[in-house]
């Protein structure tokens, strides 16, 4: 184990873990010695439809990822509660996040978290068909099995 090991945090809502989420990890755990996530409370997944399974079950299967060394269930009512207990040296936003990096880095400036924000890239489908999106794996779901 490294002495002062560079931590990363990812985020996000994981209902239904595809391929996308593990670039995603994958390109965060690169950044650093060890990869923190936050799971998106249900309450606050308000700009889509809300997940499937509950907020400890998709923690808990983030959390057996091998690329992830702790996943944490988020924050109900303030985001940066997690961020300040994990103090982290760098935060990656998933590429199509709404999050403005600029208004993060001030939000860490004004609490005293010396932490960098960027931004991570979007996997492409590696073979037609591949599905990497929780939103269409549902749609596909409901097409295939709703009567
Ligand atoms: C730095 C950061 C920390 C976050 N922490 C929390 C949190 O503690 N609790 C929570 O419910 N959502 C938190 N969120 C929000 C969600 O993880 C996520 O960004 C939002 O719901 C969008 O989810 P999606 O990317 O899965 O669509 C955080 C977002 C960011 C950018
Ligand atoms: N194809 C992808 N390539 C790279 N990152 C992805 C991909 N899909 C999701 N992510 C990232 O994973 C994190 C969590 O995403 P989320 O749980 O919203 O999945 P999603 O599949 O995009 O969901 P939905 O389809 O419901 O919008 C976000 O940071 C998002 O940018």
């Amino acid at each position: 184990m490294t002495e002062n090991p560079t931590t990363v945090i990812a985020q996000g809502t994981f209902d239904i873990l595809h391929p996308g989420h593990l670039h995603y990890f994958s390109e965060a755990a690169a950044l650093g010695d060890e990869l923190h996530v936050i799971i998106a409370r249900r309450e606050n997944v308000t700009h889509k439809e809300k997940p499937i399974l509950p907020d400890r079950q998709r923690r808990d299967m983030v959390a057996a990822l091998e690329m992830v060394d702790e996943a944490h269930l988020g924050h109900t009512e303030d985001i940066f509660v997690p961020i300040e207990r994990i103090d982290p040296d760098c935060i990656v936003l998933g590429h199509d996040q709404h999050h403005d990096e600029a208004a993060i880095a001030d939000a860490l400036a004004s609490r005293g978290i010396d932490c960098e924000v960027r931004r991570a890239s979007a996997r492409e489908p590696k073979y037609e068909g591949e599905l990497l999106s929780t939103g269409r794996i549902v749609d596909r779901i409901l097409e295939l099995r709703d009567g």
